[in-house]
């Protein structure tokens, strides 16, 4: 019965009144503080959403954006829900008041938390740093991603979204969570890289023959970081400063790709300067980008303009590339995508056929182990030709296993592959630089072996693009014939030595440890 202004008068006399025995005390977070917009609501906001705090309240508001799959659920004016951290519990409520008068009157919104007066210094250190972090990590999986191409100087965004993620990717299970560490402890790195005076970058070689799952391990990587992609074709970017360009035109938490960087540029040689003109005559595209302008990108004074990068090269052929874009710092994990092995298999059936065991799981085992260059993609391709029925799909599989046999890399370059999937296409052709060619060993390049790879992963073979004369080529293509057995053995020796390498800087910072090893040999 009394008029508003009495009746809010008497509130305050009230409240400040029992002030000295009211066990609460309350914190206000309005959504606008000192005429600018207050970070700290949309904080709680996320935080409320990411802990579905809304839903236990009896009333809410629900809402949608036009582009978004979820619905939001809020929290109703003056409705209350609680919540406990650390034994600690606290109470939200979300207030709205008209303010102003007439024609310039708005709505004031804020969010209020009430807490025992006894928590009040946890509240404002650990319980806040915790809503903060939350609401960090949901701000970050909500994040759409781009993919990025590169136009001359600028980049060109594109939507991406890749379906492919750490449970879609099939790999030995090991591997797989030594990445997913390695990204984690990333991740968690900025204060560690800031102490030692590092940039918080990470660089990843993907290695492997066509058809293993390393573009399908990059789209992996940015779903699971919420990062964009600069794919960045090496081919089209004119020269040295057009690259630095790209680099300065990026931004921070993104992942910045070189595909096939084998074919991008001519790194089987030594280092080129800028002023040496192109080796390769036959090369169309325009690029001018030198070795050492690529070593600069990856890791000169440029590259620390933003933070929270990774680099990712990939490469079919890892025995081509100099030893310098190699070493730790530059490219510091080296995942050795390789053939379809049986883990990777069940892994694959897991995805396409939803089964974790069959009968003829043994009888695919043995045919895999006998095949050895069998790619995930040709596994895979198999099982969604006949994803509707697993009997028949297995059947399938272990019928197409055994009549298969390796290609004969000389036929390939005469003629072009006809009446094949499209999966043996992607598997069996070479890269654009697959005109077979020299390593130290002599061995034809074909695109399924790493022979030639020394410990270290990497092979000098200066002459490695001059083209084999046709007499020479024959004697290889017999020569090779010979030697499958020997590649295998190495293969396998070389995947147990070089599948990971160096987490160096990402252990000590899982440790908490301040020493950073010194870069040694890959
Ligand atoms: N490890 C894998 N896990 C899941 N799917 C895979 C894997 N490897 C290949 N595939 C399937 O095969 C297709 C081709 O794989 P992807 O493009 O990732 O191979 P790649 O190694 O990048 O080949 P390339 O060297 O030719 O670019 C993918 O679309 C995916 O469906």
């Amino acid at each position: 019965f009394l008029p508003p202004e009495l009746n809010d008068l008497l509130m305050k006399w009230w409240v400040k009144l029992i002030r000295p025995v009211n066990p609460y005390c309350i914190f206000h977070i309005p959504e606008v503080g000192s005429n600018k917009q207050n970070d700290l609501y949309r904080v709680v906001q996320l935080h409320m959403r990411a802990a579905k705090l809304s839903k236990e309240a009896d009333e809410l508001v629900l809402s949608r954006d036009e582009n978004d799959k979820e619905i939001t659920f809020s929290l109703a004016a003056d409705e209350v829900v609680k919540e406990t951290y650390e034994g600690v519990t606290v109470w939200w409520s979300h207030r709205t008041e008209k303010s102003g008068k007439d024609s310039d009157e708005f709505e004031k919104s804020s969010f209020e938390l009430k807490m025992r007066k006894k928590d009040k210094e946890f509240v404002m250190t650990r319980y806040l740093d915790f809503v903060t972090k939350n609401a960090a990590e949901f701000r970050r999986q909500l994040r759409e991603l781009h993919l990025y191409s590169n136009m001359d100087c600028f980049w060109e965004p594109h939507n991406f979204k890749h379906p492919s993620n750490f449970d879609t990717l099939a790999m030995e299970p090991e591997l797989k969570a030594k990445v997913k560490a390695d990204l984690d402890a990333f991740l968690k790195g900025e204060q560690f890289f800031h102490k030692v005076g590092r940039a918080w970058k990470r660089g990843y070689l993907l290695y492997g023959p066509p058809g293993t799952g390393k573009s399908s391990m990059i789209a992996a990587i940015a779903n699971y970081m919420k990062y964009n992609v600069y794919d960045l074709e090496l081919t089209q970017v004119y020269d040295n400063n057009a690259l630095k360009q790209l680099l300065v035109n990026t931004t921070s938490k993104s992942i910045i790709v070189i595909e096939d960087i084998d074919c991008s540029l001519d790194l089987a040689g030594q280092r080129k300067t800028a002023k040496e003109p192109k080796v390769d005559s036959n090369d169309d595209s325009k690029s001018s980008v030198t070795l050492s302008g690529l070593l600069n990108f990856t890791d000169g004074l440029w590259s620390c303009c933003g933070d929270e990068r990774i680099i990712i090269f990939t490469t079919n052929h890892v025995e081509k590339l100099d030893a310098a874009l190699l070493r730790p710092g530059r490219m510091d994990m080296h995942i050795n995508m390789s053939y379809c092995q049986f883990e990777t298999f069940k892994a694959l059936v897991k995805n396409y056929l939803g089964i974790d065991s069959h009968p003829l799981f043994d009888t695919v085992k043995a045919l895999l182990e006998s095949r050895k260059l069998i790619t995930p993609a040709q596994v895979a391709e198999h099982l969604f030709e006949n994803r509707a029925d697993p009997d028949a799909a297995m059947k399938v599989l272990i019928q197409w296993l055994e009549d298969w046999k390796p290609e004969e890399p000389v036929e390939e370059t005469k003629a072009p592959v006809e009446e094949t999937t499209t999966q043996e296409q992607e598997s069996d052709s070479a890269p654009a630089t697959s005109t077979p060619a020299t390593t130290e060993n002599g061995v034809t390049d074909n695109g399924i072996t790493e022979n030639g790879v020394a410990e270290n992963g990497v092979t000098d073979n200066g002459d490695a693009n001059a083209a084999l004369s046709d007499d020479l080529r024959k004697t290889v293509s017999i020569l090779e014939e010979r030697v499958g057995s020997i590649e295998n053995t190495l293969k396998q020796q070389l995947d147990s030595k070089t599948t990971v390498m160096k987490p160096d800087i990402l252990s000590h910072i899982e440790n908490g440890d301040s020493q950073v090893e010194s870069d040694s040999d890959v």
